[in-house]
């Protein structure tokens, strides 16, 4: 600390200063959050951030979904969009300010009446592996038998399942769900050998120690969106939209559309398998340095359709440039959802069992 000086008569911090050009805005703004673990971490962490941007207070308002309650399986009460659809609904209708999504829980189609005002930073895309006894996915196929792996997810069931097949193995695996600490604890159980789970919430839960693998991208395709938040205030909220805008990471929003639009063209339900993501790097033979903000030159988008079981898959990927907006990610998106449509992807969705 240097010596005192005079007070001067500006406000201490930029967000100060921010808050008193806009007094009316000074009422704490709401943020509508579901109540599980989860969706309180990644909101309270998005509440902070607002917090620090606006100079605003922000309050959690908890909104129970019929996901939340509901025993039926997700695909019966259909799918992840059970949990953004009451979320939704209360910005729509101004009980709350804003909300904060796992973005791959959001359905691709985006109401006019609501803006997806920012993607922040993504964490780690990719799936783990929680299994018994610390062992990775090789261990438990080397044992023998058919390891009972636990996921609720097409997606996951039918890479895994390719997985296992590329190592010379076979799973078995068997719908789960309900919240992290019920999934983890069928492991610790003896129910399951292992469960699959997406690491950015295992790591919003400051959890990730429990990972015993870390799933490589080459064996399973994430959900697109997955490890991504979305951040949806009202169309009409220009001001906050604005504000909001500043937690914007572009590159994860121009990764985050490519992949949306390859699920929306491919107009697979949300439980459907499909998986894909979108990663930045520099220009180069495929492997190549993984590209920082400034050197990558270069989007790969991949994308994965198969059965459930596994049996049948097609996984193909595109490149282009850097995005220079969300309008050229979409074309990306879409060139490669038609090159999987016309490899069969269609076909294999149909399949699915329902
Ligand atoms: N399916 C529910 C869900 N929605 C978002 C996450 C994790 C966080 C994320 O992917 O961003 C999870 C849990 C999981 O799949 O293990």
């Amino acid at each position: 600390m240097t010596a005192a000086k005079p007070t001067p008569a500006t406000p201490a911090s930029a967000a100060q200063a921010r808050a008193q050009e806009a007094p009316r805005f000074r009422r704490p703004l709401r943020l509508g959050t579901r109540r599980s673990k989860l969706a309180l971490a990644q909101s309270e962490r998005v509440a902070e951030s607002v917090r620090r941007l606006t100079g605003r207070s922000v309050e959690l308002v908890e909104i129970t979904t019929y996901g939340d309650v509901s025993r039926q399986h997700l695909s019966e009460i259909g799918g992840q969009g059970v949990f953004v659809a009451a979320l939704r609904e209360a910005v729509g209708l101004g009980e709350v300010d804003l909300a904060v999504h796992s973005m791959k829980d959001l359905p691709t189609a985006q109401p006019d009446e609501l803006v997806i005002a920012a993607v922040p930073p993504r964490e780690d895309p990719r799936d783990v592996l929680v299994a018994r006894d610390g062992r990775s996915f090789e261990q438990l196929l080397a044992a023998g038998g058919r390891p009972r792996v636990g996921t609720g997810s097409a997606r996951r069931a039918c890479q895994l399942h390719a997985w296992a097949r590329s190592l010379g193995g076979a799973i078995e695996t068997v719908p789960v769900r309900g919240n992290v600490d019920t999934r983890i604890g069928y492991v610790h159980e003896g129910r399951l050998d292992a469960v699959a789970l997406a690491a950015a919430g295992l790591s919003r839960l400051g959890r990730l120690g429990e990972a015993t693998e870390l799933i490589p991208l080459d064996a399973v395709l994430p959900a697109p969106g997955q490890g991504a938040l979305a951040v949806e205030c009202a169309s009409s909220s220009a001001h906050l939209a604005a504000q909001l805008a500043q937690l914007d990471d572009p590159q994860t929003r121009v990764a985050v559309t490519a992949e949306r639009t390859l699920l929306a063209a491919l107009e697979a339900g949300c439980s459907a398998p499909v998986g894909a993501f979108a990663d930045l790097h520099a220009e180069g033979p495929s492997g190549a340095d993984e590209g920082t903000a400034s050197t990558a030159t270069e989007m790969r988008l991949r994308g994965v359709v198969g059965t459930p079981d596994g049996t049948a898959l097609v996984q193909l990927s595109a490149t282009g440039p850097v995005p220079a907006s969300p309008d050229d990610a979409v074309a990306l998106g879409s060139e490669l959802a038609e090159e999987l449509l016309a490899k069969g992807a269609a076909g294999l969705m149909g399949e699915r069992a329902l």
